[in-house]
């Protein structure tokens, strides 16, 4: 790859300390260089445990990483997000880098439209146009119009999952996180969610992704980053 990226991780190392396990430690993630270009997707792989998910969390910034740098390209210049305060990650956050996550986290009382609104409020559009653009794309992900304006709480994983990826791809963020975006969506909603994806990419968005549906992960990807079980996991599971 080029010299161009928008995020990396550079030497990055992750181990969970289990305090209920007497302090066993677990290491995870070990001197993991990873970079994704501007107009790129990239595909997370890898077994069940290797550690695509804290991979995923220590870009976003959920997870503090005992070794290395995570560096996003943020307002034109490299913002180092494991010596990052609260106040730059939450600016990071809000301009720069968006995370699709697999469940929605439900706000109480808040309408889908509003939670879809939400962040591109927080980038300062008004109100009208905010809601607008929420409405085009919750309808374009077949949402009904009469589920814009209740809470999420009731809605099933699908409806859910929709109106979290509504909310993700709305500000147009130049990285993206996505973490199992089509897993409780139908083939229909899935070609949607794959459009905004191939979307994002032309528009010059860099993508990181854990797609475990093949087809999808086939559809988007310009390449794989595998990430290598550690010993201790292998010794773990053969156990
Ligand atoms: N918060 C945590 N505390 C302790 N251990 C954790 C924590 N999160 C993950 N792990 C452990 O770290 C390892 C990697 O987990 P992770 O969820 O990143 O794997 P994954 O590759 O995403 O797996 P899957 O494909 O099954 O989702 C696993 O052994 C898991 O048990």
């Amino acid at each position: 790859m080029s010299g161009d990226w928008a995020l990396k991780a550079e030497g990055l190392a992750k181990t969970f300390t289990l305090h209920l396990q007497g302090g066993t430690r677990l290491p995870v993630l070990d001197g993991v260089d990873f970079a994704v270009a501007p107009g790129e997707c990239v595909a997370l792989a890898g077994p069940s445990g290797a550690g695509k998910s804290t991979l995923m969390r220590c870009l976003y910034g959920n997870y503090g990483a005992e070794g290395g740098r995570i560096l996003v390209r943020h307002r034109g210049a490299p913002a180092d997000l494991t010596a990052a305060d609260a106040r730059l990650v939450r600016e990071v956050r809000r301009e720069t880098l968006g995370h699709v996550s697999q469940f929605l986290r439900v706000i109480p009382r808040v309408p889908a439209l509003d939670i879809v609104a939400e962040p591109l409020l927080a980038r300062g559009m008004a109100l009208d146009e905010a809601r607008e653009r929420a409405r085009a794309l919750l309808l374009r992900l077949n949402m009904p119009p009469a589920l814009h304006s209740l809470p999420p709480a009731t809605f099933s994983g699908g409806e859910q999952q929709r109106v979290n990826l509504a909310r993700g791809f709305a500000p147009g963020y130049p990285v993206l996180l996505l973490d199992e975006p089509t897993a409780s969506l139908d083939a229909a909603n899935r070609d949607v969610a794959v459009a905004l994806i191939r979307e994002a990419k032309a528009a010059g968005a860099a993508v990181v992704g854990i797609f475990h549906d093949a087809d999808v992960r086939d559809r988007v990807s310009d390449r794989l980053f595998a990430i290598e079980p550690r010993p201790q996991e292998a010794s773990r599971s053969a156990a």
